[in-house]
């Protein structure tokens, strides 16, 4: 049999030879690729669609919820999220990341803004707030249950990030001082003041309130804090909370003094950005707050805290905060600073600075 080849001629027959092998490489690879790419998005739509598909992996008991910030409040107990939620972090971070005791308290006064010094504390990447208020040296119940129940109500935190509580009923509760010293006598304490006689009209309103919202009956401010004869009324709580300088006593019998930061709570309402840079550099941490966290807020009538230029992202404390006080006579306000001048001068004297009250 004769099979009639035509070949071309021989260098031309070489060429085409080299480009038709190219073409069918490429043509070999570039389905590999196709094949490989939509394999991986049949892959991510299975797993996306079909939870039970996806592989079981083992938890070390952190997790973190994905995208959002990392060195805030994101870590979370298994139980708090949902599948979809979760991702582990690799190993290197949930190894550095644990619950920690707390090295700084703001041991309060209370209602001298406790609560917007944390806050806006919290904003520093190397601080990490226990959202509520703990009350472990103060309440018997809690206090029983032990360092572990302690550490367990703290944040998640790298070594390099410091815990904070605030629980402003130590401040007031004489055993509390011994007993945090017992724990850890070298922490960082922090008094937030204000004008004694402001925190005791916030305190009243804020008590005043609450027994409104329950039905109660209330009292004026006057006839709260004045006793029958006309005296100032020290049987009222209030009034003895604001006595600052028969509490600090029992700190300083326990701390030195350098291992407490006074804070000015009038300042903190009108400009934080001062006091917040005080505690920066008593927590020995860079300064890392700046104006730019925060935006007057008209309505609020206070600083909220503002995320970047965006007016809508502004956090404000609630509405237990900043609340409007009752107009008070001003023979009783003479009456409350004359009472409160001699023990206001005490306290100047036990911390070493003064206040204009
Ligand atoms: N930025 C900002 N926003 C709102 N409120 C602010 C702020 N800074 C300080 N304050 C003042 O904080 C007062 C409440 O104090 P505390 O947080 O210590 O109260 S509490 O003891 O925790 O209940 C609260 O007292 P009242 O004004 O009487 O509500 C405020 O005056």
């Amino acid at each position: 049999m004769f099979i009639d080849l035509k070949l071309p001629p021989e260098k031309t027959s070489l060429v085409s030879f080299k480009s038709s092998l190219k073409e069918s490489t490429t043509d070999h690879y570039r389905s590999i690729a196709v094949a490989v790419i939509i394999s991986g998005f049949l892959l991510l739509g299975a797993l996306l669609f079909f939870p039970a598909l996806r592989p079981h992996v083992p938890h070390s008991g952190i997790l973190i919820r994905p995208f959002q910030n990392l060195f805030q409040d994101t870590l979370f107990p298994l139980e708090l999220l949902s599948d979809d939620e979760i991702i582990l972090p690799p190993r290197w971070i949930t190894e550095r990341l644990q619950r920690r005791l707390p090295q700084c308290i703001i041991i309060g006064v209370r209602k001298s803004g406790t609560r917007a010094l944390l806050e806006f504390l919290s904003l520093h990447p190397n601080i990490k707030k226990a959202s509520d208020e703990v009350h472990f040296f103060d309440e018997e119940q809690k206090y029983s249950r032990g360092l572990q129940w302690y550490r367990s109500q703290m944040p998640y935190s790298f070594p390099e990030q410091v815990t904070v509580e605030k629980s402003p009923a130590y401040f007031i509760t004489r055993y509390v001082p011994q007993r945090i010293k017992a724990v850890n006598s070298s922490i960082a304490l922090i008094l937030v003041v204000r004008n004694p006689v402001t925190r005791l009209i916030s305190d009243y309103t804020q008590t005043r309130d609450n027994r409104l919202k329950k039905g109660k009956p209330v009292r004026t401010f006057e006839e709260t804090v004045l006793a029958k004869d006309g005296d100032v009324n020290i049987g009222y709580k209030p009034i003895r909370v604001s006595l600052y300088h028969r509490h600090l006593r029992h700190w300083l019998n326990v701390f030195p003094r350098e291992q407490l930061l006074i804070v000015d709570g009038d300042m903190l309402v009108e400009n934080p950005m001062k006091e917040l840079s005080n505690v920066e550099s008593f927590l020995r941490l860079d300064h890392r707050i700046n104006g730019s966290h925060f935006h007057f807020n008209q309505t609020k009538g206070f600083y909220c805290i503002r995320d970047g230029l965006n007016p809508q992202s502004d956090r404000c404390l609630s509405k237990t905060k900043g609340r409007a006080h009752p107009f008070v006579n001003e023979d009783v306000l003479q009456k409350l600073n004359d009472f409160f001048r001699p023990h206001n001068e005490l306290f100047y004297e036990m911390i070493g600075q003064r206040f204009d009250w």
